[in-house]
Formats: C-alpha cells, sequence, structure tokens
C-alpha cells in the first residue's frame, strides 16, 4: 500500500472506532428504566444516538426528538421527530428543534424518565434565546466569536449566558429524571462546555463572560450585555451524566490502526489547541527531522488529537484542519515518503463540506504550479481552495460521530 493509502485506513478505522451506537448500547445497559422513557438528541451525532438507543430499547421509546445539523439525519426513525438546524451559526431551525423538545418534556414529572443524548455542534443547534434576546443577536456574537480565535470553552462561557437551554437550564425545564449520555467533542471532556451543558451545572461565571466581551473586544448590545451579567444554574438535581466517548479513543484508535500498518505509532499529544496553522507547521518540522535521519526512526506515525483555533483574518474559505494542512504542505514542500493529514472525525471542517485535507512533499509545488502561492492563501484563510487545486481535500460527509479532530504525520 501507499502511504496515502495507510493514511486513509487510518482516517476512514479510527474514525469507525469512535461511532457511538456501541457506547450508547453499553451506557444504557446499565441503567434499569423501569417504564417508557422519553428521548431528546441533540447534536451533530445526534442520529446516531438515537439511533442507538431506539435498537437497545425498542418500544420503551414512547416518543423522542433529534435536532441535528443540516444533511446529518440518516432517515427516519420509529417514533422521532427529526429537526435539522443551522451549525456553526444557530438558525430559526435550532429555536424551533429546542422549542420542540422542550414541549415533549414540559408534561413530565419526577416519576418519568428522559434519555438526553448530548453531542458536539448542540451549542449552535439548539437554542432557545434568554427573554429579551434576539436570535440575531446570538447570530452576531457567534460570528465574532468564531473568528476572534477564542477557544471553545470561552465561545461557550457566552453562549450559556445568552440561552434559555445551555448552561444547565434545559434541565430546569425538565422536571423528569434525565439520564444523559455525552459524546465528548471538548478537550478534557468538561461536561458544561460540550454542546454548552443544556443539563450540568454551569461552572462559568457572568465575570468571566464580560472578561471575553473585552478580551475578544465583542460588540454587543445593551440586552446582550444585561444578559450575560445573569449567572447561570450551578445546581442541577435531576440528571445523571455519563461519557460514551472523546478524543483519546481516536487518539488511541490511529494509533492501534498505523501499528497494525506497520508504522511505529507515538501519541504526542490528545490536547492539541494551538492556531491551526503553527500546529502544522510543528508537525512539519517534525516530519523534516525524521527525513533528514537525526529523529526518529521510520516508519512512524506521528499522532495528535485535539481541536486547534483560527484567528481568521482573510476572507478565504476554510477550516482548522485544513488550514493545518496547507501550513504543513509548505513545511514539507520536496519531502519523500511524508505525509500529513488532519481531520475532523464529525466530517465537517469549518463552513465547508470537507472533513480536512491531506497534503505531501508534492502538494504545495502542485498549487504552485496552478501559479497559486500557498503562502497568499493560507495568510488569506482560503485552504479549501488551494487544497482543492492540488486534490487533497478529504470529504467523507457526516461520520455519525464527534470527538474532535486527528492530526498524523505519516514518514515510511
Ligand atoms: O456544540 C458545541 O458547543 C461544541 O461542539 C462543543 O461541544
Amino acid at each position: 500500500m501507499t502511504i496515502r493509502e495507510d493514511a486513509f485506513v487510518i482516517i476512514q478505522e479510527s474514525i469507525k472506532a469512535v461511532l457511538p451506537q456501541a457506547a450508547v448500547i453499553k451506557a444504557l445497559e446499565k441503567k434499569n428504566f423501569s417504564g417508557d422513557v422519553t428521548v431528546v438528541a441533540v447534536g451533530k451525532a445526534a442520529w446516531t444516538m438515537a439511533f442507538a438507543a431506539k435498537e437497545k430499547l425498542g418500544d420503551k421509546v414512547l416518543r423522542g426528538i433529534i435536532v441535528t445539523k443540516y444533511a446529518h439525519s440518516k432517515g427516519p426513525i420509529e417514533g422521532f421527530e427529526i429537526i435539522e438546524a443551522g451549525h456553526p451559526v444557530p438558525d430559526e431551525n435550532s429555536v424551533i428543534g429546542a422549542a420542540k423538545a422542550l414541549e415533549l418534556v414540559k408534561n413530565l414529572d419526577e416519576n418519568d424518565d428522559v434519555i438526553f443524548l448530548v453531542s458536539g455542534g448542540g451549542s449552535a443547534i439548539f437554542e432557545k434565546p434568554m427573554e429579551g434576546i434576539e436570535l440575531e443577536d446570538i447570530m452576531d456574537i457567534t460570528n465574532q466569536l468564531l473568528s476572534s480565535g477564542a477557544d471553545i470553552v470561552e465561545i461557550n462561557t457566552i453562549r450559556k449566558h445568552l440561552s434559555d437551554v445551555k448552561g444547565g437550564r434545559f434541565a430546569l425545564h425538565c422536571k423528569a429524571n434525565i439520564f444523559s449520555v455525552v459524546l465528548s467533542d471538548v478537550l478534557g471532556d468538561r461536561l458544561d462546555s460540550i454542546a454548552s451543558g443544556p443539563a450540568y451545572p454551569d461552572s462559568s461565571t457572568s465575570q468571566q463572560a464580560l472578561e471575553i466581551v473585552e478580551k475578544y473586544k465583542l460588540k454587543v448590545n445593551e440586552k446582550v450585555l444585561e444578559a450575560l451579567k445573569t449567572e447561570t444554574p450551578k445546581e442541577i438535581n435531576n440528571c445523571e451524566t455519563v461519557i460514551t466517548g472523546s478524543v483519546s479513543e481516536l487518539c488511541s484508535a490511529a494509533s492501534s490502526i498505523a501499528k497494525s500498518l506497520g508504522y511505529q505509532p507515538l501519541l504526542l499529544t490528545s490536547t492539541l489547541d494551538c492556531e491551526a496553522k503553527e500546529a502544522g507547521r510543528f508537525m512539519a518540522s517534525v516530519g523534516r527531522e525524521i527525513r533528514s535521519g537525526n529523529g526518529l526512526a521510520t516508519p512512524i506515525a506521528v499522532i495528535a488529537g485535539g481541536e486547534t483555533v483560527v484567528h481568521i483574518r482573510g476572507k478565504g474559505k476554510g477550516g482548522r484542519n485544513q488550514e493545518l494542512c496547507l501550513s504543513a504542505a509548505i513545511g514539507i514542500e520536496g519531502l519523500n515518503d511524508t505525509v500529513i493529514f488532519s481531520v475532523g472525525s464529525d466530517g465537517t471542517d469549518g463552513p465547508t463540506d470537507a472533513a480536512g485535507g491531506i497534503v505531501d512533499g508534492e502538494t504545495a509545488s502542485k498549487i504552485r504550479s496552478a501559479d497559486i502561492q500557498p503562502e497568499v492563501y493560507l495568510d488569506n484563510n482560503d485552504s479549501y481552495n488551494a487544497l482543492k487545486v492540488s486534490g487533497d481535500l478529504v470529504i467523507t460527509g457526516s461520520t455519525g460521530t464527534n470527538v474532535n479532530d486527528l492530526t498524523v504525520l505519516l514518514c515510511k
């Protein structure tokens, strides 16, 4: 197999290893639901998680709702209503989805059980603005945050203070017992940040929210400022939470698959969270060291998992994984038998149809031969269009899971 073929096997098989079905079923097996249950599934992996719950509990599922991203539903599931909504910026459907979920649980009491299936993406997909706040306010501040370089904990601190279903508030609307099964796409598995913790006590404070506004010079109106000053719930008594999967599992899967393909796996980190293009430069520099013969012995797979950030300065199209790859392509230009890929496990990287990219020693020169300077495209945050020219986008479609990103350097 070629080194690129190896890379694609690692991508496919690692993502397969973190599909949430088996983990959801295992989590539900540990619970004994005496009566019927209501299922609310929210996030990019909502459909897959709901499907697993239905498979496990069958007719015990009285009713359910799935609120997921556009094009993330894989078809009807008996008893479930499915709403697809905006991501990474919420839209009208995010509000409709949350309203329907609240309607579903409204009349339940402490004798009832709700299974709440939570995955990343939920912050945008599932929304009920706080009283006095308009959806447009949330859309505007989300856009500002997404291009500011703020990390997900900071972004969600703001989101939680403006929403009536985030930061534990969904649980406050529901009087039933909530069993929450959470697929983590947040480094360190911070439960109050994953999908903005709709059913988890919030550890962020108004003070922090105001500091984030200051730090990133966000433009906010009076009403938003007022809402940010209101504290989120710090105690939730009707919810039990379990985590089913995270980026660590994605990295371990990548390690074992790389090993089975003959590479010595080296797991560098599962908490990569720096600027995407710096991560790309770093991975490229490791590749150059290995190729110089002074570094680690080959074949080797250097693995990093996490979620990088991008300070958007340009007007191009891309995502953090593609930006990492374009930067890496410049760094490994001319090297043989060296490949770097970076993909989002959910199959979407930024507002593009790509999961990420895969680059090698020829990528940068292929881009240059189309009269495009990769450095200029990188500065314009236009990694999508540069990698499209070299044929180095990775397109998987929605994968059914969401546990952050996988970056791997392969040297054969
Ligand atoms: O939805 C979100 O907030 C992010 O994906 C993190 O979970």
